[in-house]
């Protein structure tokens, strides 16, 4: 594909298998993530999307398989509940990450970044005194703060309310495209991919990746009521679809007992 001869993988995982004691949750998994596109992961509960993530971030070390790296990439994390350090201030805690690499200078960068996410009023304010939205945009800018080369984020959009979900997703959009950041994002929600994804990985437990898509539709003319989004939502649905109907025998098992 164009798209893949123009751009090349930051990540790459070969037949990555991982088991927790007797529970076998990855087998031979391939994957790339490709420099400067958002690639998202979906998949049901406990098919091994986290396990993926921190063993393509080096969080975690997989039985079997290889993970390829493109030079030496700078990582940062956004997860699902934010992780802000409660005794800084919002400033502190993007100095905190800057300093770690020798980027407390950019004050430029920070003021940006607070600018942006509609958070320069609050720069002296600490965690517990900003609301969960807020602290949700917080953690996205520190992530961002640090110049990184791929950020992974885990479910950032779950348990917020449809406007904040909508207002970090936008706010995630925007930086991205500004910056080409590569992101690689663990979601739940087809629309959330479908927005923000050029390209779409599917999970299943002990399959490895069932499905890939790549979305070819310019992000900024993206609309999920327009007839070629429409499409690949289909896909999507029918992909979780099949994943269900492997848990219908456990269903008429249910039955039996009601
Ligand atoms: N450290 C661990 N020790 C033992 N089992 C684990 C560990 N981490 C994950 N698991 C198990 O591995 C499976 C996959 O977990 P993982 O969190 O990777 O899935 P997931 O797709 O991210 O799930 P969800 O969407 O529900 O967050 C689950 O059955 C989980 O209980």
């Amino acid at each position: 594909m164009f798209k893949d001869q123009i751009s090349k993988p930051i990540i790459e995982l070969r037949s990555i298998s991982k088991s927790y004691g007797k529970l076998a949750v990855l087998k031979e998994v391939d994957l790339k993530i490709y420099q400067r596109e958002v690639t998202c992961l979906l998949g049901h509960s406990g098919s091994g999307k986290t396990t993926l993530m921190r063993i393509a971030s080096s969080l975690a070390r997989p039985d079997f398989g290889q993970v390829i790296k493109n030079g030496d990439p700078r990582f940062a994390y956004v997860f699902q509940s934010p992780r802000l350090l409660p005794w800084q201030t919002a400033e502190e805690n993007l100095l905190f990450v800057q300093k770690n690499y020798g980027l407390s200078k950019e004050k430029k960068l920070r003021d940006l970044l607070f600018e942006i996410a509609d958070l320069a009023g609050f720069r002296k304010a600490f965690p517990a005194q900003l609301s969960g939205g807020m602290q949700q945009r917080l953690e996205l800018i520190r992530a961002f703060a640090v110049k990184p080369d791929l950020v992974f984020l885990d479910e950032p959009f779950k348990s917020l309310d449809l406007q904040t979900k909508f207002n970090l997703r936008q706010l995630l959009d925007v930086i991205q495209q500004q910056s080409k950041t590569t992101l690689f994002l663990i979601t739940h929600d087809p629309e959330a991919a479908l927005l923000l994804a050029d390209r779409i990985y599917f999970l299943a437990k002990e399959q490895g990746i069932t499905k890939e898509i790549v979305i070819n539709i310019p992000r900024s003319s993206r609309k999920i009521s327009s007839p070629q989004i429409s499409t690949y939502l289909e896909e999507i649905i029918d992909e979780f679809t099949d994943l269900v109907d492997q848990t219908n025998y456990q269903l008429d098992n249910l039955k039996e007992l009601f």
